[in-house]
Parts: structure tokens; C-alpha cells; sequence
């Protein structure tokens, strides 16, 4: 079971950890996983995670991507817009708000996303994470590092023209509540205020990989087989 608290020594810094000291949940976490440790309740954490974050437009084909990044390199995929969808299905309190806010096309609160993206990390055996879709904002994005209290080792952003990515959509045939010409146009309008800034943000910082997102599945799987092939020796 992956813990964050396994990692303080190599991925958090002491400044972070009176950062975080101030905020109880997360010390709240900490702590208990430092009790928990001590009690020999869980197992020490072996290896170190390492999280990608899949962007890109609606339909730009990253579901489809990550169902080939886990066969070939066995990661855990965490959709977030799935976890959502999740939310809305159990009828938990913040289902309807959620729906609301899909059917909109628009951004759910931040806290609300990075809890279930947390509490599946926590569940999970694996350390390497496919975070697909998220962050959506800046604020997704600052939530994510404020909460997790780790930064992502790799971006990537499937990059497709819209008329595609409206195309794909359209026949995509899976029930989803904002499959439709009106919500598709609301998302890419999102994407392209909301999302491209947390895509240049990482771009900054050299964390990015851009796939060009057009060709078929397996084309575009070879674009980002290096990717993940240069990492493999290190990340294990
Ligand atoms: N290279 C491709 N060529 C044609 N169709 C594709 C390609 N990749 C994915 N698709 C299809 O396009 C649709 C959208 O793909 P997918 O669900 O992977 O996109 P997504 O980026 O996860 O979208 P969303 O953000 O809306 O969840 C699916 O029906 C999928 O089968
Ligand atoms: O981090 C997120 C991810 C998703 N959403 C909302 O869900 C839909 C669908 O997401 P997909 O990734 O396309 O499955 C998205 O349009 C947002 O409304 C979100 O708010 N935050
Ligand atoms: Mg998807």
C-alpha cells in the first residue's frame, strides 16, 4: 500500500513539513501513518512514487493511452474525471454538485478532486501513477502539491486539433452525460482558458512531453513508448 508519509526523506522537505504541520488534515495523515509505522501496522514504503500527469482536450485520446502506458509499463490509472463519475454514481454528498459541474463542462472544487486522487493513491500497491486529466486549473495544480506534497517526475500533453477531438467525442458511444456538441464546445473553451496554463507551467520546468496526438492508437503509442522506456531502469 503506497503511503506518502514512506517518502518524507526523499521527497519532502523539511520546510514542507511545517508547512504541513499547520494543516491538520494532512498532518493528520502523517502522523497516523508515522503511529501506524511505528506499530509495524504497515509496511514501511520501499520505493519512491512516480507521478505522471496526462493532459490534453477532451477526446485527445488519453484514456485510450493510458490503458496502453499500464499493459506495457505497469502503472496504476487514476482517471480523475472516472473518480468523479464514481462519486455521482454512489450518490455520495457531493455526487449531484459533481454531475452538475460535468454537465456544464465545467471544473469541479479542487479539494473535492485531490481527496479521491489521494485516497486511491493510498489504496494502491503500485508507486508509478498515471493522473489522467488532472490538474484541470492552476488551482487543480497547486491543490495537488499543497495536499500530496509531491510534484509530478512527468507531464504528458496530448496535443490534437479540436476538429478531431470533437470528432472522437461524438462517437465515442459510452452514456456520458457531457458527450454532447454543447458541453464538448463548453470543455475545449475550459481547456484552452483553463488547462493550457498548467501546460505551460510545466513546459517551464522541462517536465513536459508533447505527443502529437493524430494517427492511429498504435502510432501514437510509439511517440510515448520512449518516454516511459527511458524512465523504466530508474523507476523500476
Ligand atoms: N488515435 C485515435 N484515433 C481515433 N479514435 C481514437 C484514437 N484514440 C482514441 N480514440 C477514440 O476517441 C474517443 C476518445 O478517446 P479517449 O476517451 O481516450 O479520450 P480522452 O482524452 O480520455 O477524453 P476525455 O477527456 O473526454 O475523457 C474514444 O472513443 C476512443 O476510442
Ligand atoms: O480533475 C478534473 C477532472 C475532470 N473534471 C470534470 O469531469 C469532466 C470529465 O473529465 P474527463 O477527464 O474528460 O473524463 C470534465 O469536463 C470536468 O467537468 C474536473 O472537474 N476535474
Ligand atoms: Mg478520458
Amino acid at each position: 500500500m503506497w503511503r506518502r508519509v514512506a517518502s518524507l526523506s526523499s521527497s519532502i522537505s523539511s520546510s514542507f513539513l511545517a508547512q504541513t504541520a499547520s494543516r491538520l488534515n494532512t498532518w493528520e495523515s502523517l502522523t497516523t501513518g508515522i503511529a501506524q509505522q511505528a506499530k509495524g501496522v504497515i509496511a514501511p514504503k520501499e520505493k519512491t512514487p512516480f507521478i505522471t500527469f496526462v493532459l490534453g482536450g477532451p477526446g485527445s485520446g488519453k484514456g485510450t493511452q493510458c490503458i496502453k502506458i499500464v499493459e506495457t509499463f505497469g502503472f496504476a490509472h487514476l482517471s480523475a474525471g472516472d473518480l468523479l463519475r464514481r462519486e455521482i454514481a454512489s450518490k455520495s454528498a457531493d455526487g449531484a454538485m459533481i454531475l452538475n459541474t460535468i454537465k456544464e463542462g465545467k471544473i469541479v472544487p479542487s479539494q473535492v478532486t485531490v481527496k479521491l486522487i489521494q485516497k486511491e493513491m493510498e489504496l494502491s500497491d503500485n508507486h508509478k501513477f498515471l493522473i489522467d486529466g488532472f490538474p484541470r486549473t492552476e488551482e487543480n495544480r497547486v491543490s495537488f502539491e499543497r495536499i500530496i506534497g509531491v510534484e509530478p517526475n512527468v507531464v504528458l500533453f496530448f496535443d490534437c486539433p479540436e476538429e478531431e477531438m470533437v470528432k472522437r467525442v461524438l462517437n465515442r458511444n459510452e452514456g456520458r452525460v457531457d458527450d454532447n456538441l454543447e458541453t464538448i464546445k463548453k470543455r475545449l473553451t475550459a481547456f484552452q482558458a483553463l488547462s493550457l496554463p498548467v501546460i505551460n507551467y510545466y513546459s517551464e520546468r522541462g517536465k513536459l512531453y508533447t505527443i502529437k496526438a493524430i494517427g492511429t492508437e498504435d502510432e501514437i503509442f510509439e511517440q510515448v513508448r520512449p518516454i516511459f522506456a527511458a524512465f523504466e531502469q530508474t523507476v523500476g
